[in-house]
């Protein structure tokens, strides 16, 4: 595969061909937060990206580069100091109805079992009351949680519990997931196997996702586009199309050239050292 069709940046949004329908779009983002006694912490200084239905775009930069900080943006948590932040068309100024957020350490309730706490999402979502036991079978089959229905929190591994956060994600059918760092606490196994997992229940849903990481493999391993933040303040430093056939196979994927010329490339953006 041509180098320049795997590493080809996309443009800037002018010249970005509208996709599809887009889901989540920042325009000329500035957040600032005021600091007593001294000038305010400028961390996002002009950001503009759009999300289309159904893609996945992973967000990579150095920490404190303001990664967190946009999702909270768009989860209606955060005022911007200048620019836009709009999902489905209309400006973000209160959390948006279909947007669902997963973060590193899973917030399941630990007093509600594996499929009580799927149910959180899917009450939460509006599922009508008779169509949830349905709903939620089918989200415990899909994230292999089959005959930890009736577990308690205490009772799962860390891989366990992320499944079951993405299970009440998903309940709750967001036309956008949010995911700061997801498996971020996991081990490298772990890591990897829910990795696939996402893709494999990302591929059956095609939900629009923005995927918060540090790690550059994981990024381009799942995303169809990776977003390279610079240092605080941040700005777009890259904005790479993965060209990496679906579905994705980690251990073939691995020894691709084109993956590891786009991590490399990343890595470079990053300017990591050697
Ligand atoms: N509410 C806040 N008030 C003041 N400063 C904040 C606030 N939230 C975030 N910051 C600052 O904004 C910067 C960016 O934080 P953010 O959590 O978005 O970074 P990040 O890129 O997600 O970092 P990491 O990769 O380490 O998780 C940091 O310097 C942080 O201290």
């Amino acid at each position: 595969m041509a180098l320049t069709a795997t590493l080809a940046a996309v443009p800037p949004l002018e010249a970005t061909p509208a996709p599809a329908r887009v889901r989540a779009e920042l325009r000329d983002l500035k957040i600032s937060f005021p600091r007593p006694d001294l000038p305010p912490l400028e961390v996002i200084s002009g950001i503009s990206m759009s999300v289309g239905e159904g893609e996945f775009v992973a967000v990579v930069g150095p920490s404190g580069s303001g990664k967190s900080t946009i999702l909270r943006a768009l989860c209606g948590l955060l005022k911007p100091s200048g620019g836009r932040v709009m999902v489905d068309g209309r400006d973000v100024t209160a959390p948006p109805p279909g947007v669902g957020f997963m973060f590193q350490k899973d917030a399941l309730l630990p007093w509600r079992t594996v499929s009580g706490n799927i149910a959180v999402g899917a009450e939460l979502g509006g599922t009508p009351a008779a169509e949830r036991p349905e709903r939620i079978a089918a989200l415990i089959r899909l994230l292999r949680l089959d005959g930890f229905e009736d577990a308690w929190p205490r009772q799962l591994s860390g891989g366990m519990r992320q499944r079951v956060s993405l299970g009440r994600l998903l309940a709750y059918q967001p036309s956008l997931m949010l995911m700061d760092e997801p498996f971020g606490a996991l081990d490298y196994q772990t890591k990897i196997a829910m990795g696939l997992e996402l893709l494999r229940v990302w591929e059956a849903e095609r939900r629009s996702i923005i995927f918060v990481t540090h790690d550059i493999e994981e990024a381009v391993a799942l995303a169809d586009r990776v977003v390279v933040f610079s240092a605080r303040p941040a700005r777009i430093v890259a904005d790479y199309k993965v060209t990496l056939p679906r579905p994705r196979h980690m251990r073939s994927m691995r020894s691709d050239p084109a993956f590891t010329r786009l991590t490399e490339a990343i890595w470079s953006d990053l300017a990591l050292p050697d």
